[in-house]
């Protein structure tokens, strides 16, 4: 069976796009193809429909080389759809200045400090330079307390070259939200931390989006880390690359490191497991419909 096979529950209407409420979407992709252009063009995903809520989380977890950074790029307006729909913030092309990205490498510029790299994409953006530099105190100001927000009070004036792996990501998490993006979109960020560190950012990401309400997408291969902070997590997986499975994750907010080995927590992760083991094995996945008893909510 295809990924776009997998896409298409049998018995749901067609068309149906996953997580429609029925209103504007942030993120809204229908039947999209992406194909990499070249000497051999490459699709690498195909078939893939989904809604994503203003404000809402979503995770998107599948097998390497699954499509995973080619739909985060696909919301960033770094590809362009091939084939379908996509739409986010209802236009077809993202509203430049609406969308704040972090990857898994932090990429600071070593020289310049904390606070410095932080308003570096107000210097560099079009649509930000000339209102920070005419006035530039409200944003250090909004710097300062993003900052503050993930537990770097104090460590403005560090050159970043100072800090921990674990204190780059934190100040990564803010360059990517200093202009107040609608959308986020954090690409493995935190997969080269030690498991204790990865933790407390976790939680310092559950603190910043529960502030500031963004919609964020996150690719994650971590299944707690999907678990523990998303609404939603989609699992993809098939080459070209589709979604498997839909789930809700129904777990009261907010959400705590205790309570990841409670049993319902703990349930969330093994359903997420099997489904991606199932790919490993090679087995066909039996896809869950949107609603439906296995895959989710
Ligand atoms: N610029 C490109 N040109 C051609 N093929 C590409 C390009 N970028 C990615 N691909 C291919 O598209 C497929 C999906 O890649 P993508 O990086 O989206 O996967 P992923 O699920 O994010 O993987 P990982 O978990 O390893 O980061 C892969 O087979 C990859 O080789």
């Amino acid at each position: 069976m295809t990924a776009a096979a997998l896409t298409a529950p049998a018995g749901s209407a067609p068309g149906a796009v996953p997580g429609d409420a029925g209103t504007p979407g942030a993120i809204e992709f229908r039947d999209v193809a992406i194909t990499y252009g070249g000497k051999v063009p490459y699709t690498a995903v195909r078939g893939v429909s989904l809604q994503v809520q203003p404000g809402e989380f979503v995770a998107v977890v599948g097998p390497s080389g699954c499509g995973k950074s080619t739909l985060i790029k696909l919301v960033a307006g770094l590809l362009g759809a091939s084939e379908g729909t996509s739409r986010v913030l209802g236009s077809l092309r993202p509203t430049p200045g609406k969308v704040g990205i972090a990857f898994q490498n932090a990429s600071l510029l070593p020289w310049r400090s904390v606070l410095q790299n932080v308003l570096l994409p107000l210097e560099v953006a079009p649509q930000h330079k000339r209102a920070y530099r005419q006035n530039p105190a409200p944003y250090i100001e909004r710097a300062r307390a993003l900052l503050r927000s993930v537990g770097l009070e104090g460590a403005e004036g560090k050159n970043a070259w100072e800090l921990s792996g674990g204190m780059q990501q934190r100040v990564n998490l803010c360059r990517a939200l200093i202009h107040e993006p609608e959308i986020l979109l954090l690409d493995e960020p935190f997969g080269a931390l030690d498991a204790f560190t990865r933790e407390e950012l976790w939680m310092a990401l559950q603190d910043v989006w529960t502030q500031r309400r963004p919609t964020v997408m996150l690719i994650t291969h971590d299944l707690r880390e999907a678990t523990l902070l998303a609404d939603t997590v989609y699992i993809m997986g098939g080459r070209p690359g589709g979604i498997v499975m839909r789930r809700a994750v129904d777990l009261p907010r907010p959400r705590t490191l205790e309570g990841t080995f409670d049993a319902p927590f703990v349930e969330h992760v093994r359903v997420l497991r099997d489904a991606i083991g199932h790919q490993h094995g090679g087995k066909t996945l039996r896809f869950s419909p949107v609603a439906g008893p296995e895959g989710g909510a």
